[in-house]
């Protein structure tokens, strides 16, 4: 049995207002060191998963283990080993690279040397280097994507929430921040992924989980669904068949 990264049981969450949960009751587990895709339509509760999981959103009920601690119980320890690379880019435009990681460094009480020395390895690990003194306004979309992923990694979380980190960018960075999250896994850090590409799931994930209107509908390896679901000759198909919705419908 591979150690658990991170458990939730029955995660119930509606927000206010809304007509319908936008998750009823979600199981999910991480083991340690995968990349687990998180896979949904629009509007399936991707997102609202993943600011439960990283603490952002309180579930209205359910329970949730990371790393073997209670995150409602302590959140401050939590939130030292986990990061989150949010959807949208959530960078100060006019600062530069580095004084974003420095900013965002500061607020996971990162100083001094060591505040130095992780906004350096991050720039390389990301491959901005050579532009961290230029303001992210004056970025392609994919160099945002890289950045934003950078302020997720400061401070060397041992998981970590991906948002479908690739949306909306051209084939070689998303190319780039592929390799560069299959590097982070060969490391050792837990990843839970969320995408609408099936090659991408395919490509890196060792697990996937397949989710539509707030509930998870399978999870388990690829290769263990395909063999489950006979008829069914890929990830795209399976998808299709669970939801009855092509997996890329937004
Ligand atoms: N702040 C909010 N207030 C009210 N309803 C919300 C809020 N955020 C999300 N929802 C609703 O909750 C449901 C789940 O949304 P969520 O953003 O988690 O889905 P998603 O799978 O991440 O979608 P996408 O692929 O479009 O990002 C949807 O019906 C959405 O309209």
């Amino acid at each position: 049995m591979p150690y658990l990264a991170l458990e939730a049981h029955g995660l119930a969450h509606r927000y206010p207002g809304a007509s319908q949960p936008a998750l009823h009751g979600l199981d999910l587990t991480l083991h340690k060191g995968e990349i687990f895709g998180l896979l949904g339509p629009n509007g399936a509760g991707k997102t609202t998963t993943i600011s439960i999981l990283s603490t952002i959103l309180k579930p209205d009920a359910g329970s949730l283990m990371m790393n073997g601690i209670d995150p409602w119980r302590h959140r401050r320890a939590v939130r030292r080993i986990i990061g989150l690379v949010p959807q949208e880019i959530a960078l100060y435009p006019s600062l530069t690279t580095r004084e974003n990681l420095r900013f965002f460094g500061r607020l996971q009480n990162l100083r001094g040397r060591h505040l130095r020395r992780r906004i350096d390895a991050t720039l390389a690990a990301v491959g901005l280097e050579q532009r961290a003194d230029q303001p992210i306004a004056t970025f392609s979309g994919g160099m945002k994507r890289r950045a934003n992923l950078a302020v997720g990694l400061l401070h060397e979380p041992q998981v970590l929430f991906l948002d479908e980190p690739t949306v909306g960018i051209d084939p070689q960075s998303r190319q780039l921040i592929l390799e560069q999250i299959e590097a982070f896994r060969n490391q050792g850090t837990t990843m839970l992924y969320t995408t609408h590409s099936m090659e991408e799931a395919q490509r890196i994930c060792s697990r996937v989980a397949i989710m539509d209107q707030g509930r998870i509908l399978a999870q388990d390896t690829l290769d263990r669904l395909l063999a489950g679901n006979p008829g069914t000759a890929d990830l795209g198909e399976l998808f299709l068949h669970l939801t009855g919705k092509a997996l890329r419908d937004g």
